[in-house]
């Protein structure tokens, strides 16, 4: 510091003197969260230049996904030809000046990726576009769950947290759980959390209420046009007031009808405009499902996550499907107990048994 620096910092004290308890308070607090800083997470997300990718990254780096005191390292997952593009989204991360971005690992190396992962999110998969079938994608994306599973069960920590987002989810999310036998079944999960989202949001424009005031939506099953979205537990909260989904609708030939299949078609209908599937709406699904799991869902409100089945609602085991849930302490739990009418159950069967034909095409084409 120059002589007439420290006279200007000197003045500046006796002008300002609070402004320098002020500067000395702050600084005491920045240093005191650092000393209590938790250690940065490894995060892992593969598809890492693709579109969802883009919505996703920055919601990570910006403590969206762990919240505010939580450093992370991403580390991204490319096929090898996409790599130049997923540089320029790391330097686009570097420039994004996130305080929580500790480190990047950008690799086309699925045993680079998952070294040491704390969390592992499946987005890369080929998505559907207009007029491809679903059951295109089993065929394309089963074979790069085998291989990401694998190299899970072998480099990544064993308590990693995973969450499936590449089409078809919960059958990729089953594949990459076989291929990892080393890491607890139950760490493994598909995202349904967009379709609860959707069916929040239909219900919210029903009521010309606030998607804040919409609780206990339910999805069922499978994340594909057979998924069962319920509202039958669900209420609304208006003006400190609670009603049921249903009597505040008034019309269950809606509820179990074009609300069902809104949400069941929804996102056919966003590729249908856009010519590309949803993106934007996935990542911020994405952050909801991971933050909950781990910082935990408020006290009495479910979300839907698809988890491997395990006979709640007699679903039989061995398929990875969407129940209702709560999470504390990171962990899920199934929320039991709920009365289930025969329409309910006819639907919930009818979404497992998709799942059910899906396991089998897809380790029939593994074989
Ligand atoms: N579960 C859900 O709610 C939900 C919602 C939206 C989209 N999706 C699915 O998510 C997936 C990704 O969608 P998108 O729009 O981002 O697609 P995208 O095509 O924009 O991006 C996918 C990326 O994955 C990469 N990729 C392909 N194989 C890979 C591999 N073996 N390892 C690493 N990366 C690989 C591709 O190079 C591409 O950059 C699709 O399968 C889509 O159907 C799921
Ligand atoms: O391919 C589809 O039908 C849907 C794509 C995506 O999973 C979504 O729900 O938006």
């Amino acid at each position: 510091m120059t002589t007439t620096q420290k006279r200007i910092r000197v003045l500046h004290q006796q002008l300002y003197p609070e402004s320098n308890s002020l500067n000395q308070i702050q600084h005491n607090q920045t240093l005191a969260r650092m000393s209590n800083r938790k250690e940065a997470v490894r995060v892992v997300v593969t598809g890492a230049a693709g579109q969802i990718s883009y919505s996703l990254l920055p919601l990570i780096a910006n403590g969206a996904m762990f919240g505010p005191d939580q450093d992370v390292i991403l580390h991204l997952l490319e096929v090898e030809f996409v790599l130049p593009a997923l540089q320029g989204v790391v330097m686009e991360l570097e420039d994004g000046s996130y305080p929580l971005l500790k480190d990047i690992v950008a690799t086309s190396d699925a045993n680079v990726a998952f070294k040491d992962a704390d969390f592992a999110i499946l987005v890369g998969a080929f998505p559907r576009k207009d007029g491809m079938e679903r059951a295109d994608l089993l065929s394309k994306n089963a074979g790069i769950f085998k291989v990401q599973g694998q190299a899970l069960d072998k480099v990544a920590k064993k308590s990693v947290k995973v969450l499936v987002v590449g089409n078809p989810a919960n059958t990729n999310c089953l594949l990459a759980q076989h291929f990892a036998p080393s890491i607890p079944k139950e760490n493994f999960t598909a995202l349904t959390r967009l379709d609860h989202n959707r069916a929040k949001g239909q219900v919210a424009k029903k009521l010309g209420v606030s998607v804040r005031d919409v609780h206990n939506v339910i999805i069922w099953g499978n994340h594909s046009s057979t998924q069962y979205p319920d509202t039958t537990v669900g209420h609304v909260v208006v003006n400190g007031e609670k009603k049921s989904i249903r009597d505040a609708v008034n019309d269950n030939k809606y509820l179990e009808g074009d609300f069902i299949s809104t949400v069941q078609k929804r996102g056919a209908a966003i590729i249908a405009a856009r010519k590309f599937s949803s993106a934007m709406s996935a990542a911020n699904a994405i952050v909801d499902h991971i933050r909950d799991w781990v910082l935990g869902t408020p006290e009495g409100e479910y979300v839907s996550m698809a988890v491997p089945s395990d006979g709640s609602y007699d679903i039989p085991e061995g398929v990875i499907y969407s129940y209702p849930v709560t999470c504390k302490n990171g962990k899920y739990t199934i929320v039991q107990g709920l009365t289930v009418s025969e329409f309910s159950r006819g639907k919930m069967v009818a979404t497992y048994e998709e799942l059910a034909d899906e396991k089998k095409a897809a380790l029939e084409q593994l074989q």
